[in-house]
């Protein structure tokens, strides 16, 4: 483990798509297997806004076989993540400009996914399709996935990552901070849950606010934005593609048939390397 690390540390960029942040960790050349250096203690260290960096999630880019590169998502309470939308975009962004590139193919746990740039300078992922069966999204039990019994009758989708997407008149009015631990952790969710609270400003717009697993309240979510996209429209409020104003910005999904596309704005803030010492310290 200790060798993946560069000798005088371990650089990072540190990059934000509408608000979402994120530590990106380059590792590629070092081989697919070998190319992951985190662990949950270093990554909850470097996620500390305080004694760390602070992130939303930590994205390791590593080598893959037969795509471009592959990722690996980690949350600020040192587990990881099947999925994430706006760091996905964020890293494709960076490899693209690295390669001299318009479009790229990745590897993550939920398996291949291809980005592109649009000719607006913003950078779509195909997300996949959804999972809408109750095992895979995962659900502790069959249910009917578009009515869950829970309070407020939300919907669950998967997005490679669980999600569960409430309706309400005004997302503003909704107490997040007190509502999503406790749906995270309804025994519903076997694997715990994302939770997007989302009203509908008309039929091809909605103001969405999210509780993410591992994290909290987070200014965005983009896998959080497919599902609550996916679930909208099974429950026929929208079409096929709507625009999300979310607190740090808009992000817009477009569910075709290859699967959920999403876009957005990205970011690259500031580029940094942790010191070796502190990274020894927190492995
Ligand atoms: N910010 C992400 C999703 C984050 C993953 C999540 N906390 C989980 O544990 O599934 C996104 O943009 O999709």
């Amino acid at each position: 483990m200790k060798d993946n690390a560069a000798p005088g540390g371990l650089p990072f960029m540190k990059m934000h798509g509408a608000g979402n942040d994120f530590v990106v960790i380059d590792l590629r050349g070092r081989g697919p297997v070998t190319g992951a250096v985190m662990t949950p203690g270093l990554a909850r260290a470097i996620g500390d806004r305080n004694r760390g960096v602070g992130f939303d999630q930590l994205a390791e880019i590593t080598d893959a076989d037969g795509a471009d590169f592959g990722l690996v998502f980690w949350n600020s309470d040192g587990t990881q993540a099947g999925a994430c939308g706006n760091a996905t975009r964020c890293v494709a962004d960076h490899v693209m400009r690295g390669l001299g590139v318009e479009q790229v193919s990745l590897v993550t746990a939920r398996g291949g996914l291809r980005a592109e740039r649009a000719a607006d300078g913003r950078i779509w992922v195909n997300m996949g399709h959804p999972q809408l069966d109750w095992a895979s999204i995962p659900l502790s039990q069959e249910v009917d996935h578009l009515h869950l019994p829970l309070a407020g009758d939300p919907v669950a989708v998967g997005m490679g990552n669980p999600h569960c997407v409430h309706f309400v008149p005004d997302a503003e009015a909704v107490d997040l901070a007190i509502l999503g631990p406790q749906i995270e952790h309804a025994p519903l969710f076997p694997q715990r849950t994302n939770v997007e609270f989302a009203s509908l400003i008309s039929p091809c717009r909605m103001r969405m606010r999210v509780w993410e697993r591992g994290t909290g309240i987070t200014l965005a979510c983009g896998s959080g934005a497919c599902a609550t996209a996916v679930a909208a429209h099974l429950r026929g409020m929208i079409g096929p593609r709507v625009a999300l104003e979310v607190d740090g910005g808009e992000l817009e999904v477009d569910w075709r048939d290859d699967g959920v596309w999403l876009t957005g704005p990205v970011a690259r803030v500031f580029d940094g390397v942790l010191s070796a010492d502190y990274v020894a310290a927190h492995r």
